[in-house]
């Protein structure tokens, strides 16, 4: 589908690096993959396979791997990042020296920023300041992409050029490139479904039911587009690829790595010890930790997540978590269309109504009494 041999540079050389690296290479474009590791830098280009992180996987034979930032970066005219947000604004400073304000850069991280609360593309933007600048996101695991399973992202960017290189860069036969140009909503939809997809695995690691999970994913929609729209993202965003599509494959597979981590939880694991059997970035753990003090900070209302928090930091057993959950209040099913304060008032203005007939009963009771005692006839 490639209109003309574009040249892409991918940064990251794990799952999702590779997967893409190689769609682009399928696809026509000249790639060159940047990583740190020589042995894999070694593998990739002589046996067109990563071993650490997609050993099943044959890549397209013309990527180019390299440990060398510098080459890499030379002719690229579409820059990838694929680094875990930890470290993703070191190797952006790391690669400055060698970016042009001509070149697209995107990132394909689903992650914040430990500190600044930045989303990756706002790292990007932060640290060159320029124009062409767009995320990818979407329902994408890296080992499905590989086997070339049908597979549909999202490209986000206000910037109408990135929109139409990224879809032209990367779509083809196997892989759809959807556009939006709410590029804060779709980052949001990426990072905060994370959080989710480790309650999902802990909920099915306990033997919860399809309702359960389905009770989930649903409010978890309803917690996220609620973040989202109180940081300025628009809520439509969230019935998307990067909304509910990212939401429902990573709730659902224990090919996710969130998932993993909590349905290790719910074996009984420390979260320590889920992380270290994982031995790759599960990005909700940290996720959770900066969104619940931001929620809290900006007065957003988000039980699952809170929930979540406390399984995973305080050592509250997920079991009760659940309990609490079911207890809290009963909102609003739809936001957007029935408020959640308009419940609230519901709940209110019921409860001063059975408050006062209560209180009319008494009065209307007591004088009654009075009546009758008055009367002397207290079995009128
Ligand atoms: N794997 C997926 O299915 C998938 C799909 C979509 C998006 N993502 C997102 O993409 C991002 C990267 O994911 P991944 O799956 O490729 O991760 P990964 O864990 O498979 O690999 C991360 C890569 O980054 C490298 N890295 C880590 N720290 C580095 C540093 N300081 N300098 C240079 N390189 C460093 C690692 O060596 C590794 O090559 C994550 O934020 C993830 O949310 C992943
Ligand atoms: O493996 P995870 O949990 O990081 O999820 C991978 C992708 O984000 C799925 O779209």
């Amino acid at each position: 589908m490639a209109e003309q041999q574009i040249n892409v540079a991918v940064l990251g050389g794990g799952s999702f690096g590779t997967a893409l690296a190689s769609i682009a290479a399928d696809n026509g474009a000249r790639v060159h993959q940047w990583m740190r590791d020589e042995t894999l830098v070694a593998q990739i280009n002589h046996e067109h396979r990563n071993g650490r992180y997609l050993p099943h996987y044959v890549m397209n034979s013309a990527v180019q791997a390299s440990t060398d930032l510098q080459a890499v970066l030379a002719d690229a005219e579409l820059v990838l990042i694929a680094i875990p947000s930890k470290a993703f604004r070191s190797v952006v400073q790391a690669a400055k020296a060698w970016l042009r304000p001509e070149q697209i850069l995107v990132s394909t991280t689903k992650g914040i920023e430990q500190d600044s609360f930045l989303l990756m593309s706002q790292v990007l933007e932060q640290e060159t300041g320029f124009t062409h600048i767009g995320v990818i996101a979407g329902p994408n695991l890296a080992s499905e992409i590989a086997d070339k399973q049908l597979t549909a992202t999202v490209i986000a960017s206000a910037d109408p050029l990135t929109r139409t290189r990224v879809q032209q860069a990367l779509g083809c036969r196997y892989f759809r490139v959807y556009a939006s140009d709410d590029r804060h909503g779709v980052e949001l939809g990426g990072a905060l479904k994370n959080i989710y997809a480790i309650a999902a695995g802990m909920a099915a690691a306990l033997g919860m039911g399809e309702n359960t999970r389905s009770m989930l994913m649903t409010r978890a929609l309803a917690e996220m587009s609620r973040f989202a729209v109180a940081e300025g993202a628009n809520p439509m965003t969230f019935l998307g690829l990067a909304g509910v599509g990212d939401l429902i494959v990573t709730c659902s597979s224990n090919l996710s790595r969130n998932y993993r981590v909590g349905y290790a939880m719910g074996e009984g694991r420390t979260l320590e010890e889920a992380v270290d059997a994982l031995g790759q970035v599960a990005e909700g753990v940290n996720t959770v930790k900066l969104v619940c003090a931001k929620a809290s900070e900006m007065g957003v209302y988000m039980p699952l997540a809170e929930g979540l928090y406390h399984v995973l930091f305080d050592g509250v057993p997920a079991q009760d978590m659940a309990r609490t959950l079911m207890m809290g209040e009963q909102s609003s099913d739809v936001e957007f269309i029935l408020p959640r304060e308009t419940v609230q008032r519901e709940h209110r203005d019921q409860a001063l109504h059975n408050h006062a007939s209560k209180d009319h009963a008494s009065k209307d009771h007591a004088s009654k009494d009075q009546v009758f005692k008055n009367s002397g006839d207290k079995n009128a």
